[in-house]
């Protein structure tokens, strides 16, 4: 497996390939939803490259960046027993050498859920996001569903923009309590990694109440009770909004049901994706 951290080494490596190529772009720290990542490109793609990039322009001034959890031996491990091909492992200089007056604007889509709390930070996955298609020129490119803004963000731009790629959309993978993996998990005490669970509780029981009752506001207003009576964590935004366009006035067929809740050093997301089969007399 190939260690790359210049923008040169890439583009020598990406011509020297016969195939396709898939591409997995992460912040590192990985965990097995990085690795349900890798693993369908590597079953997918005849080549897969993985970059691990802290990517300072998505991150607010009072933000994690300098405590984001890192481990680059550990990373390195995993993405070989996987069978990934090789890292992109670039440093902020590397990537952000080049100056420019040319912004990124994500528009009315990053005005909803985490846009709205993290004024910015849209901007920026999509500023290193080109960036990094520009460099790799991947065939298919690897995104969760746990970040679901960032992956309809993402797919808006390849479409918008013609990007010659293919974005796949993984399912979020959980711990065996259902608590979606994160990074940002390490960040939690004992006694809120016990309570975090009920995140994905509260948004299953809102789910079936939402199906059941066609009510947006039964649903939320549940999803909010459970979540703040049973955790000692703060609520961020719940909402329901039709998806992938993020629009809280469409009723669409399909919904999300979307949440981040702050705990004393962790911001933990997750959504549920709601299918809704419209039922004629
Ligand atoms: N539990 C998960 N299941 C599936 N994909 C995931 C999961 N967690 C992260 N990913 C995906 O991995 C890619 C890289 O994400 P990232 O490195 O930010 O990991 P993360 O664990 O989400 O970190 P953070 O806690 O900082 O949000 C993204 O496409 C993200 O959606
Ligand atoms: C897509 C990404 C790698 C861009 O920095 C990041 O936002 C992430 O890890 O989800
Ligand atoms: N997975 C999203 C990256 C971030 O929180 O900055």
């Amino acid at each position: 497996m190939k260690i790359l951290t210049s923008k040169q080494q890439v583009r020598e490596w990406r011509k020297s390939l016969s195939g396709s190529l898939g591409f997995v772009p992460t912040m590192g720290y990985l965990h097995e939803g990085h690795a349900e990542l890798l693993k369908q490109s590597v079953a997918q793609c005849d080549n897969t490259l993985l970059s691990i990039f802290v990517n300072p322009t998505q991150f607010g001034p009072n933000e994690d960046l300098d405590r984001y959890p890192r481990d680059f031996e550990r990373d390195t491990q995993l993405a070989k027993e996987i069978g990934v091909d090789a890292i992109f492992y670039p440093s902020a200089e590397e990537m952000y050498s080049v100056q420019t007056s040319i912004t990124f604007d994500s528009g009315k889509m990053a005005d909803a859920l985490c846009g709205k709390s993290r004024p910015g930070h849209f901007d920026g996955v999509l500023q290193v996001v080109t960036k990094l298609f520009h460099i790799v020129q991947p065939d298919d490119v690897f995104f969760g569903q746990k970040d679901a803004q960032q992956l309809a963000l993402i797919e808006s731009l390849v479409e918008a923009y013609d990007f010659p790629l293919h974005v796949h959309r993984v399912a979020t993978v959980r711990e065996a309590d259902g608590l979606a993996k994160s990074s940002r998990n390490v960040y939690l005490s004992e006694a809120e990694r016990q309570e975090a669970p009920i995140i994905y509780q509260a948004l299953q029981e809102a789910k079936e109440l939402y199906l059941q009752t066609d009510s947006r506001e039964k649903a939320l207003a549940h999803a909010r009770e459970v979540i703040s009576t049973k955790t000692s964590g703060t609520i961020d935004y719940i909402e329901l909004l039709s998806y992938p366009n993020l629009n809280e006035r469409e009723s669409a067929s399909t919904m999300i049901l979307a949440t981040a809740v702050f705990f004393s050093k962790a911001r933990l997301i997750d959504n549920l994706i709601i299918e809704r089969v419209r039922t004629h007399a």
